[in-house]
């Protein structure tokens, strides 16, 4: 789970004036000392003398340092106000003028304290001495960014200890510092794999193991195992399908065919994508300078995505053109985006289907790139378009709302949000929505059942259960649909008729697709 270094306040520290109270010494090259490589490669805080300040807590800083600040920040709005990280973290990064390198060390020391809240959850119960519940939330809060920075981030000991509780004295107050610094000083005793030897000792459940070890729910865990064995894959894989889900994701970005280019942000520095034709994989921050983003012909979207997008715009139909394409599940637009620009070449005209007024607008804003005359906007349940527009479309799109479990490693506070119960709730709106897709394609036409997830009870299940009493379908190869659109050579994503693509393998968030014909 050792998260990237960010610019680290070690080495931010050691390129600014110190601050009144701030333990000096830290960071940059002198620090080397101090920290090992793990065998990623990624040079770890830990061995050697861990030097902290002879100050009492009281004695020390009382300014938090800013990208603390907006770690803390966020982290308190996921918890106590239900907000997303990735909606709230650039206002706050706005709202306290952090430059570019104290942006990125924010954002590592947000997601990675979000990510990994279980395993730290489970250190800190270790080193607190009443039960996690009963601590201030926000001083919970607070103690989780001070262990991400000393088990994870390259951040020297002290200067994780002493930033931390200047940042407690500074918002939380006086009171609860000194069991702040108490606390990590005892979790800077052992490196994070020293820590999570410990919390597994003694251990044989696997699920639990891993749970501990990569910070995932257990039910989670057993579902993404259960999901490996179900898609052919070796359960073997599992600790690194969670460790990819800790992994800071690159920013994938699609130039849309025949509208967008790639050119400037390859010289910006991105790499060209492996997978999907006209990608790049982007991690030099700040994407919305580019010129291509403004003009929404130059999008961000994960290359699964893509992949699945293009995959139903290639595979053979019985048809006549111009084609009739349906998005039921729009919102916010991305897929459709991709879709209508794929079908501009043989005249298709896209609608795309969304019931959320504000969801619509964003499909509107994302198609703005395309001519007016080729898409039209519906707002509305998708489950009554089947019944409304039967035998209509040629190629129906169902990106279904789901549990979102196969896009952890964007959605840091995702997997602490979700509830086994989510897949219950879903799974009647998923089988109307595809059983509406079924009704409304063609004899000939092909509807493709997305999801970003690879629970089977969102996946493979909605698909057996709706083609139950549907003889007029066939499921189609959709592995093979798969790599038909591919630039990188077979995915192997196929598994039976169905295809599963994994963050630990193709690097893409973990989309599964099924395709079904309805025979004429
Ligand atoms: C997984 S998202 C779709 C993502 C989209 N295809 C894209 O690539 O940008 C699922 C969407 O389904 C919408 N949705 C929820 N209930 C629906 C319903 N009854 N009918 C149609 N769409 C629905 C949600 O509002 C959400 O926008």
């Amino acid at each position: 789970m050792t998260g990237s270094a960010g610019s680290g306040s070690g080495s931010r520290d050691g390129n600014r004036p110190r601050r009144a109270g701030e333990a000096g010494g830290t960071g940059g090259p002198a620090q080397g000392a101090h920290r090992r490589r793990d065998d990623q490669g990624r040079e770890r805080n830990r061995g050697g003398q861990r030097q902290f300040s002879d100050a009492a807590p009281s004695q020390r800083t009382r300014r938090a340092d800013p990208a603390r600040l907006v770690a803390f920040e966020v982290l308190r709005a996921v918890a106590a106000d239900d907000a997303y990280a990735n909606l709230v973290l650039p206002a706050s990064i706005r709202k306290h003028r952090l430059d570019r390198r104290d942006a990125g060390f924010a954002t590592e020391l947000t997601y990675g304290a979000l990510r990994g809240q279980g395993t730290y959850d489970a250190v800190l119960a270790r080193c607190v001495d009443r039960p996690l519940g009963k601590l201030d939330p926000a001083v919970l809060d607070a103690l989780r960014i001070g262990v991400h920075q000393l088990l994870a981030m390259r951040v020297p000991a002290h200067a994780a200890l002493d930033q931390t509780v200047g940042l407690v004295r500074a918002v939380i107050g006086a009171g609860p510092s000194s069991l702040v610094n108490a606390v990590l000083r005892k979790v800077s005793a052992r490196d994070l794999q020293g820590w999570v030897d410990d919390l597994v000792t003694g251990l044989t459940d696997p699920v639990t193991i891993a749970s501990l070890t990569h910070s995932h729910p257990e039910w989670i865990v057993r579902a993404f195992r259960q999901a490996l064995v179900a898609h052919g894959r070796d359960v073997a894989e599992l600790d690194s399908l969670l460790a990819a889900d800790n992994a800071a994701p690159l920013v994938h970005l699609v130039a849309l065919p025949g509208l967008g280019t790639l050119e400037e942000v390859l010289d910006d520095g991105a790499e060209p994508g492996r997978l999907a034709p006209d990608s790049a994989y982007y991690a030099g921050g700040d994407i919305s300078r580019l010129p291509g983003i403004g003009t929404g012909t130059l999008r961000v979207q994960d290359s699964g995505s893509q992949l699945v997008a293009r995959a139903l715009a290639a595979v053979e139909v019985d048809s006549t053109e111009p084609e009739r394409w349906l998005d039921l599940c729009a919102g916010p637009g991305g897929k459709t985006a991709l879709l209508s620009a794929l079908g501009q070449d043989t005249g298709v005209h896209v609608v795309a289907n969304e019931p959320i007024e504000h969801r619509a607008q964003l499909v509107r804003q994302a198609l703005r790139p395309l001519p007016e005359e080729s898409w039209t906007v519906r707002v509305g349940d998708g489950r009554d378009v089947g019944a409304e527009e039967p035998g209509s479309y040629d190629r129906v799109l169902v990106d279904a709302p789901c549990t979102g479990l196969g896009a952890l490693r964007r959605r840091p506070e995702s997997r602490w949000r979700r509830r086994p119960a989510d897949l219950v709730d879903l799974a009647p709106l998923q089988r109307e929505l595809l059983t509406s897709a079924l009704d409304a394609v063609a004899p000939g036409g092909v509807v493709a059942y997305v999801t970003c997830s690879p629970h089977h009870a969102e996946t493979d299940a909605v698909v057996d259960d709706c083609l139950r009493k549907r003889p007029e379908f066939e499921r189609l190869d959709a592995g093979a649909a798969l790599d038909a659109v591919s630039i990188g050579g077979p995915l192997q994503a196929g598994h039976g008729m169905s295809a599963q693509l994994w963050p630990h393998v193709h690097g893409t968030d973990a989309m599964y697709l099924a395709l079904l014909r309805r025979t004429r």
